[in-house]
């Protein structure tokens, strides 16, 4: 791709900030920087707006929303006689569409223009001490180099699986046509949100899973996604690996598993977790490991370095939009107050300092039934040392989940640190349980102690009585 400078000065070298990749994270890298008065550039060799925008978090969700609405209103009589139809695949699909622009970035380099950040096209190696060389352009930063260049798809090494055209999560939600069945590889958030959306457009789904579904979280809540799957129609297989892939002169793609049976379909996606952007970066220049997922501090500084930062996917703290977006106001920041050589603050935390990466990580699953969690589940907190008691209540019997839906099935898990009397886990598996995962992570960041948390009073009849439930369930204080 031609290196062509986009705004700003056009024979312009020298900034105080170099920015690799215009994801969501680099995007914010440069924003804080420049707010905090340095001159930023940011360099992005495919879209402005990285895999969350395109291949990701928005296309998926467009892909899924349709069915969670439909979902929702036949759960409800009334609505329910109202929603007879099945989905219009095609409007889900235009949808879709208009959520990533039709692949252009046209918004998204505007909105970095308004907020005064330079942009070059091309893909970025760092070729010395902070500086970046674009195509036969080299930049010069003054303060820091940060590279955001994000993850891409593992692709496991599994024989005959690389020449049978897998799809990998970009496929998945670019589609233009749903195929007739697919085969997932892998139980992860990709692999049940992609069968869940392809379940609702139509398709026959096998999903393969190596040992359970959503492995990270709380197991009732991998049961309870498996179990909602499986009632409509998908196949889940459990502990299984696949040993080889052949894709046939017809097009038909075979995955044969560990146990001798071979499951066929029309398309099949890996999804078994990804890989960091960071192979061809330079990153040797920095005496790191091309390749390699970067080692940072709390404020996103790569460890033995004073001038390069890495945030976002790429230094594998939480692979997560909101998470590195949350990285980048820390170190963009910390760039800007290093540089006017003002004192950090870097402590537990401090406006400086991405604490919550270690102890309060939000993630919504958008399955249906949707998975909402923060914090630790129950068996991480036992790793970890901690005295623990969790709380479980059906989150059915509250009154505001009833009335949302008819026949409402879910469950909320309260995981309390006994010794310190604050919640350090939170999960919920529920039909739109996603919305009050905020105040679950308010309650952890917070450590608000139950004792005070009785105060804090759900309105009737909301489904955030399920809060009331759980201190109920673990008792009240004397
Ligand atoms: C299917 C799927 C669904 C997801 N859904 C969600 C969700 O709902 N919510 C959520 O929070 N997270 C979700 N994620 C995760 C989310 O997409 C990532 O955490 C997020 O995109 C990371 O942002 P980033 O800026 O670090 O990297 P990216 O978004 O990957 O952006 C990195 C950018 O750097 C560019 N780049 C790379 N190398 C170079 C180079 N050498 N020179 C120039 N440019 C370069 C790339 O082209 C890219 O634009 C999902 C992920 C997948 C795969
Ligand atoms: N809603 C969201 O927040 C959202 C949605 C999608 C993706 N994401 C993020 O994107 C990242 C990637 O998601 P993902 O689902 O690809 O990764 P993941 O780590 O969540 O899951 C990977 C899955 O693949 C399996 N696996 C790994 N290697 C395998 C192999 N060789 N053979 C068979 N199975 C194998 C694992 O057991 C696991 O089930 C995650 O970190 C996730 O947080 C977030």
């Amino acid at each position: 791709m031609d290196t062509d400078t986009q705004s700003g000065a056009a024979d312009a070298t020298a900034y105080d900030v170099i920015v690799i990749g215009a994801g969501p994270v680099g995007e914010n890298v440069a924003d804080r920087a420049v707010r905090g008065g340095l001159k930023a550039l940011v360099v992005e060799k495919e879209l402005v707006g990285g895999e969350c925008s395109y291949w990701a978090c928005i296309p998926s969700k467009a892909l899924l929303r349709s069915g969670s609405a439909l979902r929702a209103a036949r759960a409800v009589p009334g609505a329910r006689e109202a929603a007879t139809g099945d989905l219009d695949v095609s409007a889900v699909l235009a949808r879709r569409d208009s959520y990533v622009s039709d692949w252009s970035d046209e918004g998204q380099v505007k909105w970095l223009s308004g907020a005064g950040i330079d942009l070059v096209r091309g893909h970025a190696r760092l070729t010395g001490e902070r500086e970046v060389t674009v195509g036969d352009t080299t930049y010069a930063a003054r303060v820091a180099v940060v590279v955001a260049t994000g993850s891409a798809a593992l692709l496991p090494d599994i024989p005959g699986l690389a020449d049978a055209s897998p799809w990998t999560s970009r496929e998945a939600t670019a589609v233009k046509s749903i195929p007739e069945s697919i085969t997932i590889i892998g139980g992860g958030v990709v692999a049940v949100e992609i069968a869940t959306a392809y379940t609702d457009l139509g398709a026959k789904v096998t999903l393969l899973v190596r040992s359970r579904v959503l492995g990270g979280f709380e197991e009732f809540a991998g049961k309870a996604v498996a179990d909602a799957l499986r009632s409509r129609g998908a196949e889940v297989i459990l502990g299984t690996s696949p040993s080889s892939v052949n894709r046939d002169a017809a097009g038909r793609v075979a995955v044969s598993l560990d146990d001798g049976r071979v499951v066929e379909s029309a398309e099949l996606l890996v999804a078994t977790g990804r890989v960091p952007r960071t192979d061809d970066v330079g990153l040797e220049v920095a005496g790191l490991e091309p390749g390699s997922w970067i080692d940072v501090d709390d404020t996103m500084l790569v460890r033995g370095s004073d001038w390069l930062y890495a945030a976002g996917d790429v230094n594998h703290r939480a692979l997560l939009t909101h998470q590195g977006k949350y990285q980048a106001r820390a170190a963009g920041d910390a760039i800007a107050a290093r540089a006017a050589g003002r004192a950090l603050d870097d402590g537990p935390w401090g406006t400086h300092a991405a604490t919550a990466d270690h102890v309060a990580v939000p993630q919504l699953v958008y399955s249906d039934p949707e998975v909402a969690a923060v914090g630790l589940t129950s068996a991480a907190a036992e790793k970890q040392g901690l005295r623990v008691r969790s709380v479980d209540v059906p989150i059915g019997k509250v009154s505001g989940a009833s009335l949302h839906a008819e026949g409402y099935e879910g469950t909320a898990r309260m995981v309390v640190d006994e010794e310190r009397g604050v919640i350090v886990g939170f999960t919920m598996v529920g039909p739109d349980v996603g919305e009050l995962l905020h105040s679950a992570t308010i309650a952890v960041v917070g450590e608000v102690p139950l004792s005070r948390l009785w105060h804090a009073v759900p309105s009737f009849p909301t489904m955030s009585e399920l809060w009331l439930r759980l201190l109920e369930a673990y008792g009240r204080p004397e």
